[in-house]
């Protein structure tokens, strides 16, 4: 997990940046001009420039024609740490990430010695690494830490992982001010966070807290001995540095499966679309290299952009999570499109007049506004946009509870056909649930794939075969859905096997349910699953996807 720069000419460690891509480093001048001359004068000619517009603000510009996967940039962080905006139950867990490492351990086992903050073991080699744990331990050490024995509630109060994010990125002006600046001027939307309710969460769980454990009896030392550690260091940088995380923060997955979060400089320039060009994979075993690729072709002078929301979430859902959390209004092609590049992921059914349904959908008029009435696409019918507001709260709450217990599949069956009088078939909810419901068909105890009747079977096949048409459209070049789309093509491929298996020998010149179908599901969904490799859900379904490879290549005799 070392971040520290390598020369690209001889491989030792090294400070100067190129000025030209800002990616390779080199431990002298002489170096830096040697590997110019031998490769890296083609290296450097970035396919993009950075660019700055009154609405967008910096992003990324095509400066010639870009082919589809090709790679756009590498780099490594600024700055790794625990994730800085955990939910309720994080923030109380008793497994938390070392401070060195990132590895599961357990709230009260083993500690940093200098500092008491928990690690995996007392010698982890993060702990004392400078891009790593070694940024901030001088400064935790001023906290005073519960001891064995105290209350539990203590313990996950003085322990907030959420802040810690924050903290690194204020130490970097010790270790590395070059880096420090680069932080500070990454956006922040410091005006407009001032007055939202995350503002005032941050002021007390994060800029409170690191205040009084931390940064008061750091900075009341400093007075006393007339020295200043941090030069920068009041509440309003820690807001700065808090909103910038939530601005520009990327989520990396590690293999250990928990997610950390990360500061990339370049790689926060993408600006968002909700239909994307390209997209990231992380290099965990390479310092958290992040890669950047283009996942389609590229037009000179298009913008680069990568989504900063789910794909799978309706328009108002995404344009919503934009605004609050990122502090812009979306105008894409697909959030202008009512119906979402005819997918309907987020249209309703029409009620009709007097509870008569038209057959027809209820689909926003203006969807840029978040006020505008909805009206059918069959009669004249119009709903307030309250009211759609509140059925969409109702059935959002539902659909979580479900989700959230997985209890049992009579539970899916039941909310999918209650929710399918009032949602398009292809709404965004129901895609959820039905994508649970793939899973649980073949899979939970007395539903197993020999236990299903037919017609479940084909209800299964079905619902692989829509989900994969929706994915088609909001994803058409097979690079950001892909962990999902492998699920329901693995899942489609096994409906296909077992209702191939039970189809009568007299049916077979007319088959129905076709082997090479099956096949096709898992090699579409082995190619698709490569840029997943890097991720533990990834590794695992691609090592289903095999054992299947193997089964039906043995059924069709191709194994
Ligand atoms: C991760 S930063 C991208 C870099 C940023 N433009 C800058 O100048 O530092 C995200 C911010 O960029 C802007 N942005 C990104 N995508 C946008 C879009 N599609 N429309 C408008 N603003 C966008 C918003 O201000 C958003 O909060």
């Amino acid at each position: 997990m070392d971040m520290e720069a390598k020369c690209g000419y001889c491989g030792v460690q090294a400070k100067l940046k190129c000025a030209g891509c800002q990616q390779t480093y080199y431990c002298n001048p002489d170096h830096q001009k040697k590997h110019w001359r031998a490769k890296h004068k083609q290296e450097c000619a970035k396919p993009y420039e950075l660019a700055r517009n009154d609405e967008i603000g910096r992003h990324c510009l095509a400066n010639k024609a870009i082919l589809k996967d090709t790679v756009l940039f590498t780099e490594t962080p600024l700055v790794i740490g625990p994730k800085w905006n955990l939910d309720e139950y994080e923030q109380r867990s008793t497994i938390v990430p070392c401070v060195g490492c990132f590895a599961d351990c357990n709230l009260g086992l083993f500690y940093c010695e200098l500092c008491r903050w928990p690690a995996c073991k007392p010698d982890c080699p993060g702990l004392i690494n400078r891009s790593l744990h070694s940024l901030e331990c001088g400064i935790l050490r001023f906290g005073h830490p519960p001891k064995p024995g105290d209350d539990p509630e203590t313990f996950f109060d003085y322990y907030r992982y959420d802040a810690l994010l924050v903290l690194k990125c204020l130490a970097m002006q010790i270790c590395n001010p070059s880096s420090f600046d680069q932080i500070i001027n990454l956006e922040s939307h410091y005006d407009a966070r001032k007055n939202t309710r995350y503002y005032a969460d941050t002021d007390e769980r994060i800029v409170s807290y690191l205040f009084r454990n931390f940064l008061d009896p750091l900075q009341s030392l400093e007075r006393k001995e007339d020295k200043v550690v941090l030069k920068v260091c009041d509440r309003k940088t820690l807001h700065m540095i808090s909103g910038i995380l939530e601005v520009n923060a990327m989520v990396i997955p590690l293999s250990n499966g928990r997610e950390i979060c990360g500061l990339y400089p370049l790689g926060c320039m993408l600006e968002h679309n909700c239909m994307p060009n390209s997209f990231y994979t992380f290099d965990c075993s390479k310092g958290m290299k992040l890669t950047f690729k283009a996942g389609r072709d590229i037009q000179k002078g298009e913008h680069l952009t990568t989504t900063y929301t789910h794909s799978l979430w309706g328009t108002q859902l995404r344009r919503e999570h934009l605004k609050t959390n990122k502090y812009f209004v979306c105008k894409c092609e697909r959030c202008t499109d009512p119906t979402e590049l005819g997918t309907f992921l987020s249209s309703l059914r029409c009620m009709g007049v007097e509870s008569e349904p038209c057959g027809g959908f209820q689909l926003p008029i203006n969807p840029l506004s978040d006020t505008s009435d909805w009206k059918c696409n069959q009669c004249p019918v119009q709903v307030t946009h309250d009211q759609v507001n509140f059925i969409m709260s109702k059935i959002g709450e539902e659909v979580d509870y479900v989700m959230g217990r997985k209890s049992s599949i009579k539970e899916f069956e039941d909310l999918i056909y209650k929710l399918e009088n009032f949602l398009h078939p292809n709404h965004f909810h129901l895609q959820t649930l039905k994508h649970s419901l793939i899973q649980m068909y073949g899979h939970f105890p007395g539903h197993r794939l020999n236990e299903l009747s037919d017609a479940v079977l084909v209800s299964k096949l079905q619902m692989c075969r829509d989900m994969m048409s929706i994915i088609d459209v909001l994803d058409p070049d097979s690079f950001r859905l892909t962990l999902y789309a492998g699920v329901v093509l693995l899942e489609q491929q096994a409906a296909l096997v077992e209702l191939s298996k039970r189809q009568k020998p007299s049916t077979v010149s007319q088959q129905q349910y076709d082997l090479s179908e099956a096949l096709q599901c898992l090699v579409r969904a082995k190619t698709i699953l490569q840029n997943e490799m890097g991720t533990i859900q990834g590794k695992k379904l691609m090592e289903q996807i095999e054992r299947a490879l193997e089964n039906v290549g043995e059924q069709t005799g191709n194994a």
